[in-house]
This record gives C-alpha cells, sequence and structure tokens, in this order.
C-alpha cells in the first residue's frame, strides 16, 4: 500500500514546524510488486494525475492527518487504475491555537507554536503548491487533482479565490496582496491551478452553518478568521461567485462530497457549494450519498476514493 511507494517530506517554509508537505512517488525500479502492477494496468489510456490533498481539523486540530484514501487507491479494488496515477502529496499547514491542546506562548518558540490565524493556512496552501511545482515532479496547471476534507475543502476553492481568499479585510479592495497585480484574480505566486477540485464535508460558510447549528462552530470560526462575521462571509467558498474566471483553461471540473450521517457538517453546507458553483457556470457534480460520521469518511477513505474515481471519469468525458 503506500508503504510501497517512496515517501518524501519537504519543508516549504522555515517560520513553523506544520510547513511542510509529504509526497508518495512510484518506485521507477520495474521489479518492484508496485511497478509491476502499473506496467500491467498501462493498457489503460488517459492522462496521469497527481492527487493532492488538504486535510481537515478545523483549521488546528493537530491530529487529522490521513493515509486511507492513498491505500484505497493503491488495493486492487481500486476505482482508479495505477496507470492513471502519478503520485500522492498532502500539504500540511499552520495550524490554529487548540483548547485540548494548549501550548504556552511564553515558553514554547514560535517554530513550534500552534497559534496561526488567517491568512497563515491559505498562505501556507499556496506556498505548497508552488513548492510542489518547483521539484518539478510533474505537478503542474492542469495536472492534479486538488481533494480536501472539511476545513481543507474550503482551504482548496480558496485556492481558486486567489486573492479574495488573501484578504484579512472587508473594508479594503480584495486584490491588495504585494505579489498580485491590478486586476488579477491569481496572485503572481506560482501556484499550479488543478484540473478538477473535490470537497469532501467541506466547510464553505462559517456563518451559514454557525448559524443552523446555535453557534456551535463559532469559537472554531473566531479561531481560524478572527470574530469579524463579514470577513467569514467574504472568505467563504460557498458565498462566492468567481469560479467562471478562476477556472480559466485549467480548470476542468469541480466537485462536492458529503455524508448524511456528518454529525458535524450539515448537508446545507454541500448545498451552498453546489449552488455557488452551478450559479458561476462551472461544471459540477454533487455526491451526497458518502456513507459515515464526519471523521469515519476520511479514516475509512473508501467513499473519497469512489468520489475521486467519479471524478477521473468526469474529466475523461470531458477531454473526449
Ligand atoms: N476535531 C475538531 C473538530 C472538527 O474538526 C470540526 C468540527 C465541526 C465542524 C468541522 C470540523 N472540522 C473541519 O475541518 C476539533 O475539535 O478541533
Amino acid at each position: 500500500m503506500a508503504d510501497t511507494l517512496r515517501y518524501t517530506e519537504h519543508a516549504y517554509g522555515t517560520d513553523n514546524f506544520l510547513q511542510t508537505l509529504g509526497i508518495w512517488e512510484f518506485p521507477d525500479d520495474a521489479c518492484s510488486p508496485v511497478a509491476a502492477t502499473a506496467a500491467a494496468d498501462s493498457t489503460d489510456e488517459g492522462d496521469k494525475y497527481w492527487f493532492i490533498y488538504i486535510h481537515g481539523g478545523a483549521w488546528r486540530d493537530p491530529l487529522c492527518l490521513t493515509l486511507p484514501t492513498i491505500n484505497r487507491l493503491l488495493s486492487l479494488d481500486s476505482p482508479i487504475p495505477q496507470s492513471r496515477i502519478a503520485g500522492f502529496a498532502t500539504i500540511n499547514y499552520r495550524l490554529s491555537s487548540h483548547p485540548d491542546f494548549p501550548q504556552d506562548p511564553e515558553r514554547v518558540p514560535a517554530y513550534d507554536l500552534r497559534h496561526a490565524h488567517h491568512p497563515d493556512h491559505i498562505h501556507d496552501v499556496r506556498a505548497a503548491l508552488a513548492y510542489l511545482r518547483r521539484l518539478d515532479v510533474g505537478v503542474d496547471s492542469g495536472t492534479y487533482v486538488l481533494t480536501g476534507h472539511s476545513c481543507g475543502a474550503a482551504l482548496a476553492f480558496q485556492v481558486l479565490m486567489g486573492n479574495d481568499a488573501l484578504r484579512t479585510t472587508t473594508t479594503t479592495a480584495a486584490t491588495t496582496s504585494p505579489s498580485s497585480a491590478p486586476g488579477r484574480q491569481q496572485p503572481d505566486d506560482g501556484v499550479p491551478l488543478p484540473a478538477a477540485i473535490v470537497g469532501v464535508e467541506g466547510l464553505y460558510d462559517l456563518d451559514g452553518i454557525n448559524e443552523r447549528c446555535g453557534g456551535a462552530l463559532q469559537s472554531i470560526s473566531e479561531g481560524a478568521y478572527g470574530p469579524d462575521k463579514a470577513l467569514w462571509r467574504a472568505l467563504a467558498p460557498g458565498l462566492w461567485r468567481g469560479y467562471r474566471e478562476a477556472f480559466g483553461d485549467v480548470v476542468r471540473l469541480a466537485v462536492v462530497a458529503q455524508s448524511p450521517d456528518d454529525e458535524l457538517v450539515d448537508m446545507g453546507e454541500c448545498d451552498t457549494m453546489e449552488r455557488a458553483l452551478r450559479e458561476s457556470g462551472v461544471r459540477t457534480l454533487a455526491f451526497r450519498d458518502l456513507r459515515g460520521k464526519h471523521d469515519e469518511v476520511r479514516e475509512d477513505g473508501r467513499h473519497i476514493a469512489r468520489v475521486l474515481g467519479k471524478t477521473l471519469e468526469e474529466l475523461d468525458r470531458l477531454q473526449k
């Protein structure tokens, strides 16, 4: 499974221990069992894609890293032939503080602290994607599928939002980041855009879900974005409508997937995001038939693997 691939870990930043990413590549060695299976599969035609994952955990949970989906995609009954997989990468990013894992900022060095605030999380995701491109392993615009779980799904769609997701206030124009050229939606930071983007159990409108859930997401949202609800809304991928322009000629498909059994994120989030995508006029798939609770979906991985299989099928259909 994943341990049959060549795994390397990379620091894409130097400010914090969480600015790392992991890469799983297929070994070149033709004698290895994985390489042999990939060769046997090579009659399956079509482009290879990288599968890049952004974990969830409410921007703060240090225990939400995951492997199960990778193992599902490498298993014999995988919905995706190995010949279509270029590799896998997972992105870590600076986390906000968590009440269950307190740290004393007086005593813990900044490098080891989890005390990030927006825009640190999305900044790190962008830095990681730009780093992956520079590594020259084949991650480039249109060569990968970007998947996120929970707040990772929000971060994935925020990559498409470009400068609008980097803003820290609602009082200034969105395109004020130093690296942005006037009028450009994407900052000039070398971030490759995905061929498809897949949000699983995503948090797409914090104000909306927080209202529906009687304030249950108040402290999580404030921990990540601060107290200004106007800013929560400005950063919400589910309230944005610029996906058509953001897709350009590169991004071809957006997918949202949700389990009705999720006890933390309701179906309303999936509805909100699907509406944003459809009203923006981009090709959209929605799956509301995942099974399992919020964390079970990622711990099991089978439904995420299935949705990724459907994503690839749709990409293939669009290419014909
Ligand atoms: N285990 C998390 C909770 C969590 O991840 C979460 C809770 C409600 C809605 C979404 C969540 N995760 C999204 O990334 C925590 O307590 O920080």
